[in-house]
């Protein structure tokens, strides 16, 4: 499956826009702040409903305008499409319409058309807290099992109950009802670790296969996953953690303080790690990522490429470019400010594309 036409009306700075795509690489190609990253995430609205860098939908309206319209034309083979419309109008609800009929979930569409979205942002799923990081696992997971969200809901649910007991103490009953929320709490939390630890385990070695690919076999990386529950049952950690929880008025231990250890050789990427190791390992990441949806879905999933130059040395860039374009990638999309490195880099490895210059939110094929 791949975008072939994309129209877009007052969406963020691009006016008006009608393009039609390359089934294979669009360089997206102009100076900074022109409209390419909009444009990329323009296309993530019509995978996943939503922009890929926490816009509100209103900020995502044109200054001045009332409402954006995002509207593209999918081909899934010869004779066959889908026609995906996200629109927003101010103070009314999200459209998001398949094929004309309006989804009355936006969770409905998930996994339609599967996307990996690589950006300058993705930073932070390094530099941020360990919140960051279980939400990246979460997402990842509800892309590919639609009960685990709903286990995750229950599951934070509880929690919150559990520390609004843990501050009343005095509630009549305080151990019973504990004891009812921690048995629920031990489940939930059991399936959710095993989740988790099947991801990571499913994720790692791809990753560990690209990195060492981007930095031409010169460095490992590793990434593990870290869990209280991957040594000891869940009813037991809960119970052990009873007195501190209650001197803290909050529950101190469980899934929800889960984290992913993330090294270099032997030392810590967040630490250690240049700016380039930490980029390259991000980019192996996401195409670890590509590779687990890919195996999931009947289709591959589009890849969105923003700003690879940066950080990343030439040797690094060749590599990243070799591998996207290999038989297993599909459709990509890739931003550059430089538009003669871009070409000189896609010509060296022999690839075929569609440019597109972007000014002033303006998209013309070149
Ligand atoms: N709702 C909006 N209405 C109008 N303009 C907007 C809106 N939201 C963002 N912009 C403008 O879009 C521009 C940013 O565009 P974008 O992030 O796509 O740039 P870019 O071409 O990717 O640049 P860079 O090369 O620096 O990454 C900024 O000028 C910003 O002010």
């Amino acid at each position: 499956m791949h975008l072939h036409k994309l129209s877009l009306i007052d969406f963020k700075n691009i006016a008006e826009a009608h393009i039609e795509l390359s089934p294979q690489i669009n360089c997206l190609v102009g100076d900074n702040g022109t409209g390419k990253t909009n444009l990329l995430d323009a296309v993530h609205y019509l995978s996943v409903g939503k922009s890929g860098f926490n816009f509100a939908d209103s900020q995502c309206i044109r200054h001045g305008a009332d409402a954006f319209l995002i509207d593209g034309v999918y081909r899934t083979s010869e004779d066959r499409s889908e026609h995906i419309v996200c629109s927003y109008k101010k103070n009314s609800q999200k459209k998001l319409c398949r094929g004309g009929k309006e989804y009355e979930k936006l969770s409905d569409h998930f996994g339609l058309i599967p996307l990996v979205m690589v950006t300058p942002s993705d930073t932070a799923l390094i530099n941020e807290s360990g919140e960051e990081r279980r939400r990246y696992m979460n997402s990842l997971i509800s892309q590919l099992d639609r009960k685990y969200l709903a286990t995750l809901v229950r599951y934070n649910h509880l929690l919150a109950e559990r520390n609004k007991l843990l501050k009343a103490q005095q509630t009549p009953n305080f151990s019973e009802i504990m004891e009812v929320i921690d048995l629920q709490m031990a489940a939930l939390g059991t399936d959710i670790n095993a989740r988790r630890k099947q991801l990571i385990d499913e994720l790692a070695p791809h990753v560990a296969r690209y990195y060492a690919a981007l930095s031409g076999d010169r460095e490992q990386i590793k990434l593990k996953y870290r869990s209280e529950l991957n040594q000891l049952p869940f009813d037991e950690i809960l119970r052990d953690a009873q007195p501190q929880d209650r001197a803290n008025q909050y529950t101190t231990r469980g899934v929800h303080r889960d984290d992913l250890r993330m090294t270099l050789g032997d030392y810590t990427l967040r630490k250690y790690g240049s700016q380039g190791q930490q980029k390259s390992f991000l980019i192996a990441l996401k195409l670890a990522q590509f590779d687990l949806i890919a195996g999931h879905s009947p289709v591959r999933p589009i890849l969105l490429l923003d700003d690879i130059f940066d950080k990343l040395d030439m040797q690094r860039v060749e590599q990243l470019i070799r591998i996207v374009t290999s038989e297993r990638f599909g459709q990509i999309f890739i931003t550059d400010c430089n538009k003669v490195r871009l070409e000189n880099v896609l010509h060296s490895n022999g690839c075929r594309y569609t440019l597109f210059n972007v000014t002033d939110g303006e998209i013309r094929t070149a």
